[in-house]
């Protein structure tokens, strides 16, 4: 292997093997941020296939854990200014030769590493490609392909129920949208049952049935939890145990909107006009595609987003079968961000983590693929590197410690804390309280044995700070769950 990819020291950039970073996207230019500051030698190089970056700027603290910032795009080139001490340069990695500590760029020359750290982050795994109509979003570029064609379309089918299509979904004027999701309430990725009906009523113009009373959603249970409503009036329920949700019915709330929802199907075909084959008799020529849903129905269109889901960007490194690869494409990293191989780290989309510790132990996190991730982990990664060159002890960082994601849905603020989605919970010691105040909040706190230990909170809360607080110091609530979502009673104040 060594002899097909000759080893050119890049002497130009320095006497030292430098550390290399690749990706210019939040991971990559925040490990490479992060690397400036340590108290390192080596010189550090940033490799970049695209020469615009992303940088995350204005990082601000919402709460404790929750951060909020702003990405800005700039040049590779004036990253050089920007960050000190890191040249950075145009190119792809196109091979890794782990066992020469080196990795040959756009397949022309290559240069030795101490260390190296992937940030490759992931591409959009699409049910189609343009020559069936169906479009993606990942950078601008797509952005814009898929704005453009939406001027021109009369009707769209957009496929997914994550962030994506809960985003462009709402987004969308002016053309009509049928959307199609395999689950049975919208958003599953981020939101449950409760939320997606939330924000549903706020973009139907159809009022929900009978399920009102005096502005807040009353949820029969078994446990006794209370459900609140802005103004202190309350009543007392029961149980809001894991299925509580099965109750609620929110088929067609966006009649009128001109937005259909295809709930529990896929796509089975897509078939384009200038095929001869119809799939049935009365084939509408007067649209360019069809597709056909598994629940057989038949959507006439001109075109399909596919949102539905990322695959990590792992090849090249991938052909080094040393490298272990996750089963959802990820490269694996161990808490210190190593991967496999000696001297290579991985952060950002592009990797998987193999942490121990879950959201159902004493560990609140859990990986997404997001930008906060991404920054934090690109951070973390930098640090890690010059722990291990300086041979000092790391700790992992504190912000892997609870799961935390800000926002926003549907015009919505939104705050998940935790195990927001009570994944993986025995059932019998959940529970949840619940504060719905139509229009202005939706709050979900998830509560096992009696300990907070996630939080869905939409609307201005300003509840973010307690649950936080409350699910990293597991205080047991028996004797507070019942006033805990109180809009009467100053819960912050009384933890202060
Ligand atoms: C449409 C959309 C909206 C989103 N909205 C949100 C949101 O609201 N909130 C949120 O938290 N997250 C959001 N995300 C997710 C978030 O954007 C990603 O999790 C995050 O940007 C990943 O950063 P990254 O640095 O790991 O990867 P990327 O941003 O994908 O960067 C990867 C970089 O690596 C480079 N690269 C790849 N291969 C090579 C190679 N072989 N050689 C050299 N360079 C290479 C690429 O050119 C690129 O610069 C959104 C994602 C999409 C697609
Ligand atoms: N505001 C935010 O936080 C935003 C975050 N993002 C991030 O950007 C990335 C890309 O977003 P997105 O593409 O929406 O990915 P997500 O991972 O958020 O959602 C993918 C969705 O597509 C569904 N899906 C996957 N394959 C199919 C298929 N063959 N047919 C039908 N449905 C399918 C998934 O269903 P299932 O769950 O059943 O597999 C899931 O609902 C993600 O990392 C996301 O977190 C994007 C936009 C906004």
């Amino acid at each position: 292997m060594a002899e097909a990819y000759p080893i050119i020291l890049q002497n130009k950039i320095t006497t030292h093997n430098p550390i290399i970073v690749v990706g210019g996207g939040i991971a990559g230019v925040s490990c490479a941020e992060s690397l400036s500051v340590q108290n390192i030698k080596l010189p550090i190089l940033l490799v970049s296939g695209s020469p615009v970056v992303k940088r995350a700027v204005n990082i601000r603290n919402e709460s404790g854990t929750v951060l909020n910032f702003d990405i800005e795009e700039l040049s590779l080139g004036s990253l050089t200014t920007e960050i000190n001490r890191v040249k950075v340069l145009y190119g792809i990695v196109t091979t890794l030769i782990a066992e020469h500590n080196a990795v040959t760029i756009n397949n022309n020359f290559s240069i030795r590493y101490s260390k190296l750290c992937i940030c490759t982050g992931a591409t959009p795994q699409l049910i189609g490609d343009e020559s069936t109509c169906v479009y993606g979003i990942r950078d601008t570029d797509s952005v814009e392909l898929v704005q453009a064609k939406l001027r021109d379309s009369r009707r769209v089918v957009i496929v997914g129920n994550g962030g994506i299509a809960l985003e462009l979904v709402y987004k969308i004027k002016g053309t009509e949208v049928v959307w199609v999701i395999r689950d049975n309430a919208i958003g599953s990725v981020f939101l449950d049952k409760g939320a997606a009906q939330f924000m549903l009523s706020e973009m139907g113009n159809k009022e929900t049935r009978n399920k009102d009373k005096k502005g807040f959603r009353y949820i029969q249970g078994s446990k006794g939890n209370l459900a609140y409503a802005p103004g202190g009036v309350h009543i007392r329920g029961s149980a809001l145990g894991p299925d509580w949700t099965d109750e609620l019915d929110i088929d067609d709330v966006l009649t009128g909107k001109n937005i259909r929802i295809e709930y529990n199907c896929e796509i089975k075909h897509i078939q384009l006009q200038e095929t001869n084959n119809s799939m049935v008799e009365g084939y509408n020529r007067e649209w360019p595609v069809h597709v056909l849903l598994t629940n057989s129905k038949i959507i006439e269109c001109d075109m399909v987003v596919s949102a539905t889901g990322v695959q990590p960007n792992v090849y090249p490194f991938s052909k080094d079968s040393h490298l272990k690869i996750s089963t959802d494409g990820g490269i694996i990293i161990d808490e210190e961000m190593r991967t496999s191989l000696p001297n290579v780290y991985a952060a950002g989309d592009a990797c998987t983590v193999n942490w121990t510790g879950s959201a159902i132990e004493d560990n609140f996190w859990f990986q997404m693929r997001l930008w906060t991730q991404a920054l934090q982990m690109g951070n973390y990664a930098g640090k890690c590197i010059a722990s291990h060159l300086n041979d000092e002890y790391i700790l992992q960082d504190f912000c892997f410690e609870l799961f935390t994601h800000s926002t926003k849905f549907f015009g919505h603020k939104v705050i998940l804390l935790g195990n927001f989605h009570a994944a993986g919970l025995d059932k019998i010691d959940v529970e949840f309280l619940l504060r719905y105040g139509k229009g202005d909040e939706y709050i979900k706190i998830v509560l096992f044995q009696e300990k907070m230990v996630g939080a869905v909170l939409i609307g201005e809360t300003g509840l973010e700070e307690m649950c936080e607080n409350l699910i990293l110091n597991q205080l047991n609530l028996t004797d507070l769950k019942d006033n805990i979502l109180n809009p009467d009673i100053d819960m912050e104040g009384y933890f202060d």
